[in-house]
């Protein structure tokens, strides 16, 4: 294991259970809705290679990067677009595929984007839920697990950008960012 990690919430396994449990649950809600799948990058790129693995189904994929954190731990408060969407969200069935909803402001920016841009309707498919760090009122509507109020890492997950590698989610040791913040 990683020297940083303090401890391992879930193994690959215990990620492929949940892909495989919310592949199913968007197969069965969207089938014939032919959805636009939006990845947020970076943290939701390998939740979201594995999740639509799951569906042999009619879907289309894009990709949005959008970043708040920077390399600290803590929301700065404002979310910028680093990357747009190529494809418009008029009248599409557009489902976000987050890596995690922590406090909340990341999603809120991009439903509100979304439905301002006229989608026809937008659903959120989140890995994580980190409900004790909730600033804004935003739920998911997809759920793979909800983690504790501790800050997390790995499988797409960063701390100034490391660790998005690691193929289990851990929580990072406090004193490897207590030095930085
Ligand atoms: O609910 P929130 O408090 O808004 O936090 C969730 C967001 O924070 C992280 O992104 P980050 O801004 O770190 O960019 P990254 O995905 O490129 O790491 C994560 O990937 C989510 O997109
Ligand atoms: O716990 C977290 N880990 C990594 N990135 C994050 N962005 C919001 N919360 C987290």
């Amino acid at each position: 294991m990683n020297p940083d990690i303090l401890k391992v919430l879930y193994s690959q396994d215990d990620i492929h259970a949940i892909t495989a449990r919310l592949g199913a649950e968007l197969k069965r809600d969207y089938a014939g809705k032919n959805p636009l799948v939006v990845c947020i990058l970076k943290g939701a790129i390998m939740f979201m290679t594995d999740l639509v693995r799951e569906i042999d189904d009619y879907m289309e994929l894009d990709f949005m990067d959008v970043s708040s954190y920077g390399d600290a731990t803590e929301s700065s408060g404002e979310v910028k677009i680093i990357k747009d969407l190529d494809a418009s969200v008029k009248d599409r069935n557009v489902l976000i595929v987050e890596d995690i909803v922590d406090t909340g402001r990341t999603l809120k920016y991009l439903t509100d984007i979304f439905k301002t841009r006229q989608a026809k309707s937008v659903r959120i498919c989140a890995l994580m839920d980190k409900p004790e760090g909730r600033v804004v009122d935003v739920q998911a509507d997809y759920v793979g697990t909800t983690v504790p109020n501790e800050f997390v890492v790995g499988y797409g997950l960063d701390y100034a950008e490391r660790y998005r590698n690691l193929p289990y989610i851990g929580v990072l040791k406090p004193e490897v960012y207590a030095a930085k913040s």
